[in-house]
């Protein structure tokens, strides 16, 4: 990987994960590896600076559950808490020391690495890529952004009306990408884990 190659990653843990009940999502464990390891070990290997964004009562936790992973992430804590994702976004985005930089939820992980890379190459010259769905859906927690701009996006999205992740993208230049572009790229990466059902479900999958 040339140094104008390299792919920052952000990985966003800073949620309170009321779907999933009691416990935090981001460090609970499948098949014997927590959540946010499996998507830390998998953007390890197509990225080289990882920032893990979440809230400083998770630190503990989280750093436990990484210890030992295949790339050390820093970390950028929230400087207020529960300001939804696009939050955590721009927190993570500041943080990361690369042009292009994947942000993923800490709750995929079944994420395709080969999806990054085919989403970096997409957002080269542009402010990023992003893939939209066929029911129209954008699935910003996936995708490649250029930090600086997505960071100034989002403060801009947060300090207006329209808050939601899909103002911020109407402010930057992405390219979209379609479901049809994805061959080759695992069906399972978007794969969100949200309840404890999803997690069991998950599990079994696995297990087959
Ligand atoms: N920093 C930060 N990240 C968030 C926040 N809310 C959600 N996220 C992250 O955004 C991603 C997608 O959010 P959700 O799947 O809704 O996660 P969640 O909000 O923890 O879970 P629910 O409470 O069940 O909605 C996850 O990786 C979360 O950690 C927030 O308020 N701040
Ligand atoms: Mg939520």
């Amino acid at each position: 990987m040339t140094s104008e190659r390299s792919l920052g990653g952000v990985v966003l843990a800073g949620g309170y994960s009321t779907r999933f009940g009691e416990s935090d999502k981001a460090v609970a464990d499948l098949a014997g590896t927590p959540m946010i390891r499996r998507v830390v070990d998998r953007l390890a290997t197509v990225t080289d600076d990882l920032v893990v964004n979440c809230r400083d009562d998770q630190l503990e936790a989280i750093r436990a559950a990484l210890a030992g992973s295949d790339l050390e992430p820093r970390y950028a804590t929230d400087p207020v808490p529960d300001r939804g994702p696009l939050a955590g976004i721009q927190v993570g985005l500041e943080a990361v020391d690369r042009e292009y930089t994947a942000v993923v939820a800490c709750d995929m992980p079944f994420v395709d690495p080969a999806l990054l890379e085919t989403l970096h190459d997409r957002a080269c010259g542009r402010d990023g890529a992003v893939v939209r769905l066929e029911d129209g859906w954008y699935q910003t927690t996936q995708a490649v952004y250029r930090a600086d701009a997505m960071a100034e996006a989002c403060a801009e999205t947060l300090d207006s009306e329209d808050k939601r992740i899909v103002a911020a993208l109407e402010r930057i230049d992405i390219v979209e990408v379609g479901e049809n572009d994805l061959e080759g790229v695992s069906e399972r990466t978007f794969e969100g884990i949200d309840t404890q059902e999803a997690l069991a479900e998950a599990e079994r999958r696995m297990r087959r």
